[in-house]
């Protein structure tokens, strides 16, 4: 990744909604969520298709109008913030640049409207990883280069708070890898940073704080290390209740896991393998306990896909089985995020 830096970002600015409810007709979308996004770190913000993570974005930047509750960037709704541009940048889609406008030309625009030299617009292309396709027209552009041309719109008025809906769709392995990357950076700065995603897996290794909802409601929140537990190590020996005592004595915690499995509550192998030794008891595995996120964020949220049509849905106690017509607001509210 570049070192080149982007300018000051003074003081961290929170994200915070509260009560957000959104209804399209008698379907809730969004139903009381609150949760806070604190500066200087990264949050995912997980949930299976049709979750509401995207209508919730929405109204936090203010493109659709909340039914209850608030959403509010530091301390203030969208529309009531002086310089939006220096406090909150996003990137809701990929896909809705000019496709005959080069991504230069693109930010250019932007960057015009937002009083900014173009300096800067190429500063950001160099920082996104994408100077050589400034003079491409967006319409060639891959779907990778849309997703960097994104981020780089978002991130022209420095802004304090970065809102990205699903910022990794389309990146190849590599790519993933330099938005991992780019994204601390930006928080090592201060940034506030709300990163979307339907994929636990997808950004285990990016976030530090989840929001986890299904059917638009919160199921779970906290910090990556809480969701993940203790971390522990798996042993298989001859006995498994000879080795927990023996572990005991020695003040390790030990409980039984699957398949004769012995969970022991420390990371320090040497130690397990030592008190097994000397119980006379014999090694057959020994391995780092990691948390199954799959299998985690699956419990969490199984079976409430609303996408997918009633037979998967978990319809929360006012959602119809069938959608409201489209809200015009909403509608209208889709294009132009970037814009
Ligand atoms: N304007 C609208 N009118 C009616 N229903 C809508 C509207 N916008 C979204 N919905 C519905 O609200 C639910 C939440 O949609 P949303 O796009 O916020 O989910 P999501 O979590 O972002 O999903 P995905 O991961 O598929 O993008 C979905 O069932 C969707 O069909």
């Amino acid at each position: 990744m570049t070192t080149a830096q982007t300018t000051t970002s003074t003081r961290g600015a929170r994200i915070e909604a509260r009560d957000l409810t959104k209804t399209f007709g008698a379907f809730k979308a969004v139903d009381t969520l609150s949760f806070e996004v604190e500066p200087g770190r990264i949050t995912g913000f997980l949930g299976p298709n049709g979750a509401g993570k995207t209508t919730t974005l929405r109204m936090l930047l203010g493109l659709i109008h909340p039914t209850a509750g608030s959403a509010t960037i530091d301390g203030q709704k969208y529309h009531d913030l002086d310089h939006p541009q220096s406090i909150v940048g996003s990137a809701l889609e990929a896909t809705n640049f000019h496709p005959g406008r080069s991504g230069r030309d693109h930010l250019r625009v932007l960057a015009a409207a937002g009083g900014l030299p173009d300096s800067r617009v190429d500063e950001l292309l160099e920082l996104t990883g994408i100077p050589a396709a400034a003079r491409k027209r967006a319409g060639e552009y891959s779907m990778g280069m849309r997703q960097r041309l994104g981020l780089a719109a978002a991130l022209l008025g420095d802004p304090r708070v970065l809102i990205l809906d699903e910022p990794s769709n389309g990146l190849d392995p590599e790519g993933i890898r330099w938005l991992r990357g780019f994204l601390r950076h930006l928080s090592n700065e201060g940034k506030t940073i709300l990163v979307s995603s339907h994929l636990l897996q997808e950004v285990e290794q990016t976030v530090d704080d989840v929001v986890i909802i299904a059917n638009g409601r919160m199921v779970r929140s906290g910090a990556m290390s809480e969701l993940r537990g203790a971390p522990s190590t798996i042993v298989r020996t001859s006995d498994p209740a000879q080795l927990a005592g023996a572990l005991r004595v020695a003040d390790v915690l030990a409980q039984p896991g699957d398949d004769g499995e012995l969970i022991v509550e420390t990371t320090d192998k040497r130690l397990v393998g030592d008190v097994a030794l000397r119980a006379g008891l014999p090694i057959w595995e020994l391995r780092d306990r990691k948390a199954d996120l799959e299998a985690l964020f699956f419990e969490l949220t199984e079976g409430t896909n609303r996408n997918l049509g009633d037979g998967n849905a978990v319809p929360t106690a006012t959602a119809p089985t069938t959608h409201a017509p489209h809200e015009t607001d909403a509608i209208s509210g889709q294009e132009g995020a970037n814009e």
